[in-house]
């Protein structure tokens, strides 16, 4: 592999296993998963419900350790991260879509995406210029004043991948970031979020819907946190 390639690989999972106790018995809730994503790759993770995609996605997000393997982001092991290291991968590399967003009401989307950025440090008025390129990039700009419960719902998930994406992040990690849209909201979703994927960023997105998987590249199964199968998907083409 070049140093080139080297460098658009933004998420490196080896060997990955989590276990939860359960009584006597131990939950491999993710059960020594390999998964790579480079720079322009959108992958979707499907499978039963218990099967392991949360645990998976939280741990590529350094949310949670792996109790064996790696995880390694933007070229950092997150083992090797100490508490404070760890939450600076989380500001720096990794954006979290979650399912309920966790905007906050009282500020304005300009100022959400902007305070990650202001958390790790940036002065106020970079961030703010940074988070209003990311909504512009989202098609946001409009309404970069309002606050969250002024927007719709299309444009708060919206604000959430800017927010995930903003200054030099090059990771999304999303939890069925359509949630409760209509469908045509969603589809609008999926284009917005493969539009941000092909700019220059890797994406692992948790779905149930396959017509949303369709916009990956490649769908991983998992059953009882094993990847059980990986297709290639259509990629958002028509
Ligand atoms: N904190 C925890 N403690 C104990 N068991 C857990 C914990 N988190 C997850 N599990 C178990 O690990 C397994 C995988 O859970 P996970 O939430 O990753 O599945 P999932 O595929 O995301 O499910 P769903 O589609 O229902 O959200 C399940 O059996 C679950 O009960």
């Amino acid at each position: 592999m070049t140093q080139q390639a080297d460098r658009d690989v933004v998420l490196e999972i080896r060997g990955a296993t989590r276990w939860y106790p359960d009584g006597d018995l131990t939950i491999r809730a993710v059960d020594g998963i390999d998964l790579t994503v480079s720079v322009g790759e959108f992958v979707a993770v499907m499978g039963p419900s218990g099967s392991g995609k949360s645990t998976l996605l939280r741990l590529a997000g350094g949310l949670d350790l792996p109790d064996d393997g790696t995880v390694v982001v933007d070229g950092v092991d997150l083992a090797s991260c100490s508490a404070a290291a760890l939450a600076g991968v989380r500001r720096r590399s990794a954006g979290y879509v979650f399912q309920e967003l966790n905007l906050i009401r009282t500020l304005s989307l300009t100022e959400n995406v902007a305070l990650p950025l202001e958390l790790d440090g940036m002065s106020f008025k970079a961030s703010m210029a940074a988070a209003r390129a990311a909504l512009a990039e989202l098609d946001l700009i409009d309404a970069e004043r309002r606050r969250p419960d002024q927007v719709s719902g299309g444009e708060r998930q919206r604000a959430a991948i800017a927010r995930a994406l903003v200054g030099e992040r090059r990771l999304i990690l999303a939890e069925e970031p359509t949630g409760s849209l209509d469908s045509t909201t969603g589809e609008d979703i999926m284009k917005r979020l493969r539009e941000r994927v092909d700019a220059g960023a890797g994406a692992v997105m948790v779905t149930h819907d396959p017509r949303h998987a369709a916009w990956a590249d490649t769908v991983v199964f998992l059953r009882d946190g094993k990847i059980v199968d990986r297709s290639t998907a259509g990629g958002g083409a028509a």
